[in-house]
């Protein structure tokens, strides 16, 4: 059975698989991106705007996130996304405001906070602004990847920064006034974006309050990006157009954000919510690899105790007291003595605890 959390932030969804023990088979770890679009499909599946990792770590982090979007592909980074697996983490392991964990992702450490108030704060880590580390063919001027990009019936200006990922903002008079889908569409997949992009339309309020909407790599519209409202943060700033904070209002819901002193670090401050948790039905299990844990290693084989499914491969190695025999009897009265039902409760169960324990921290 494979157990799963929704999360989400600012409408912006996940589900969350919990693998920190190394538990995850393969086929999870190194999703099949038929088998994530299947789980993402609002209708044949669960729904999401992508699929979250929680495994172990391979360097200095607590643990390591990997994120998939709703089409399958792999993303270096989600800023929602991190802050739902830190509420799923403070949820699982009953943490309180102030823990901090050090998250390993292909766009470095990024380091959440539990607040007091339940927000997360998150050390995005610094901007990249140099072309090629975003990546886009755009030119630098002035410390920004900008210039035109051409679309059919017309050019934008528009300028580049990456946050791990790669992001493309572009300043608009009017967000209701812009033929949004076939921009954001073309602009995904623009020549200037080998690795593509995501794509935020930014309209100024104020020199600290923009708002954006977006339009995701690998998920199309959607209702906030954590990354993006970091990326359109600094590109406002380098344009001269926004103070180094500011509140970012996204179709979700707002995000503050800032870049104090215009170097290092960018930091974003928002909300990370638990929808429900669940079991994957049958139907949407990974197809190939059967969900078992990885057998022991050699070392801790040989010290580990007489397991007749690995001793007796070849011939039972204690006939007088076959613990097969006894498991199999075991395991026959417990299946002729349990409806289907029951099982699916036991099931729920291990859920139900930890929702219950999720309650009883918010009602204190
Ligand atoms: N929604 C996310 C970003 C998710 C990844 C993105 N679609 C990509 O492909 O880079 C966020 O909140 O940052």
């Amino acid at each position: 059975m494979l157990q799963f959390s929704k999360y989400q932030g600012l409408g912006n969804d996940f589900l969350i698989l919990e693998g920190r023990q190394g538990q995850l088979p393969q086929s999870v770890v190194e999703p099949d991106p038929v088998w994530v679009r299947q789980l993402c499909d609002r209708r044949f599946g669960i729904g999401g705007d992508g699929v979250i990792l929680a495994l172990p770590p391979q360097g200095q982090g607590d643990l390591r996130m990997r994120i998939f979007n709703a089409d399958g592909s792999e993303a270096e980074m989600c800023g929602n996304g991190i802050r739902c697996l830190a509420r799923f983490l403070a949820d699982s392991d009953g943490d309180a405001p102030g823990k901090r964990w050090a998250i390993e992702t292909p766009a470095g450490l990024i380091r959440p906070e539990l607040q007091s108030d339940g927000q997360l704060r998150v050390d995005m880590g610094a901007p990249f602004l140099e072309p090629s580390s975003i990546p886009t063919t755009l030119p630098l001027v002035d410390g920004l990847a900008r210039g035109s990009a051409d679309l059919a019936d017309r050019a934008l200006e528009v300028a580049a920064v990456g946050m791990g990922n790669p992001h493309v903002v572009v300043p608009v008079e009017d967000l209701n006034a812009i033929p949004f889908d076939a921009w954001g569409a073309a602009l995904e997949v623009h020549h200037l974006f080998p690795a593509k992009t995501n794509v935020h339309f930014l309209q100024v309020h104020a020199r600290n309050r923009l708002e954006i909407r977006v339009w995701e790599r690998g998920a199309g519209p959607t209702l906030a990006c954590g990354t993006g409202a970091c990326a359109t943060l600094v590109a406002a700033v380098l344009l001269g157009l926004a103070d180094d904070h500011a509140e970012v209002m996204l179709p979700g819901g707002p995000l503050q954000i800032a870049w104090p002193g215009r170097h290092g670090a960018v930091l974003m401050t928002g909300p990370a919510v638990a929808v429900f948790d669940g079991v994957l039905s049958p139907d949407l299990m990974p197809v190939g690899e059967s969900l078992v844990a990885e057998p022991l290693t050699p070392d801790v084989a040989d010290n580990a105790p007489f397991d007749c499914s690995r001793d007796c491969v070849d011939s039972c190695q204690q006939p007088d007291n076959c613990l097969r025999d006894a498991a199999q009897q075991q395991v026959q009265a417990f299946l002729n003595s349990t409806s289907l039902d029951a099982m699916l409760n036991l099931a729920s169960e291990s859920l139900e605890q930890r929702t219950r324990a999720r309650f009883e921290r918010d009602t204190l």
